[in-house]
């Protein structure tokens, strides 16, 4: 089965207020997913229907088929959460022992281990004595215990060092080259650049955009195709409807356009004698601030 995820045309309301109206997306086996929003846009209300931890006002969720309260959902879910609680008095080593157990195929502790890079004196610490980031690693390892097909990860790098971040990215792309489908929410908008293949935004309740990140650039963000020419001969580009705007700017070039890989064609075919060529795009960070406070287009 390739779906994991159905979510169809959700929506959540606490009194009168909506927090998430009429959410609809599937995902599939081994993508990688980021829910962007600014806060309050229904990112957290949205995971918890999924999880099964909110009730939909309307709508319906599924994964993998099922109603996501179901044993058999429950035990393929890795679930990390924003708010880490653990339990008083275990150690970190005892405390997944517990977890694993709940499980009917667990990874081993030392498959935990290498996977999230708790250390040994980690393992023998009391888990309410950890920091706040190896909290969250511990956290991790809790979501990855029990072998999980489908990881949902809310705000999982808050508090992290840099080098926790990057070792758990690190793992998260290697889980999903196993096939392992990620869903995780985050403000580090670069985070979701690097790591998501698709981007779900979310902006007062609703989906208003979903796709690819460079597809969410593209469609939001000036391009432009940058280069050095000794040729002088750019007069070619002119009159080209690909192209919206050509100027000059520290020795280069830059030619605007929505479309990079036709004005590539057009600089060899053109002979423009360019080099050095760059092609540039805007940031996601760009994108974001468009979508969600403009909210002009939506994808
Ligand atoms: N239990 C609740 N009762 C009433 N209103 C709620 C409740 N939970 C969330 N809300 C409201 O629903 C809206 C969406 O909240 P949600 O926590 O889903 O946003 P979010 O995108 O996760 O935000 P953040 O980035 O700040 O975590 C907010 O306006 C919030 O105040």
């Amino acid at each position: 089965m390739n779906e994991i995820v159905n979510v169809n045309q959700v929506s959540k309301a606490f009194q009168d207020k909506h927090a998430v109206k009429e959410a609809s997306f599937s995902i599939n086996k081994g993508e990688i997913v980021a829910i962007l929003g600014p806060n309050g846009a229904g990112k957290t209300t949205t995971i918890s229907m999924m999880l099964g931890l909110l009730k939909p006002t309307s709508g319906e969720v599924r994964l993998f088929n099922q109603n996501p309260d179901d044993k058999s959902v429950r035990e393929k879910l890795g679930i990390m959460l924003q708010e880490v609680s653990v339990m008083q008095g275990l150690k970190v080593r005892e405390l997944l022992d517990l977890v694993r157990q709940y499980y009917p195929k667990p990874l081993s502790l030392e498959e935990v281990i290498a996977l999230t890079g708790l250390t040994e004196s980690d393992l023998k610490t009391r888990a309410e004595k950890l920091s706040g980031g190896q909290k969250r690693r511990v956290s991790f390892a809790l979501a990855l215990s029990g072998n999980p097909e489908l990881i949902i990860l809310d705000e999982p790098t808050v508090g992290m060092d840099i080098s926790s971040r990057n070792r758990f990215w690190k793992t998260i792309q290697m889980l999903s080259k196993k096939g392992k489908t990620i869903i995780f929410t985050t403000h580090y908008l670069q985070e979701a650049d690097d790591v998501a293949e698709r981007i779900i935004l979310f902006n007062k309740g609703s989906i208003i955009a979903d796709g690819t990140p460079i597809e969410i650039k593209a469609r939001l963000t000036k391009q432009f195709v940058s280069f050095h020419t000794t040729s002088g001969s750019i007069n070619k580009l002119y009159g080209h409807s690909v192209i919206t705007a050509i100027f000059e700017k520290n020795d280069r070039v830059y030619v605007q356009t929505d479309d990079t890989d036709a004005v590539l064609a057009l600089l060899f075919s053109e002979n423009i004698g360019a080099h050095n060529i760059q092609i540039e795009r805007g940031k996601l960070e760009e994108a974001f601030e468009q979508l969600t406070t403009e909210h002009k287009e939506v994808i």
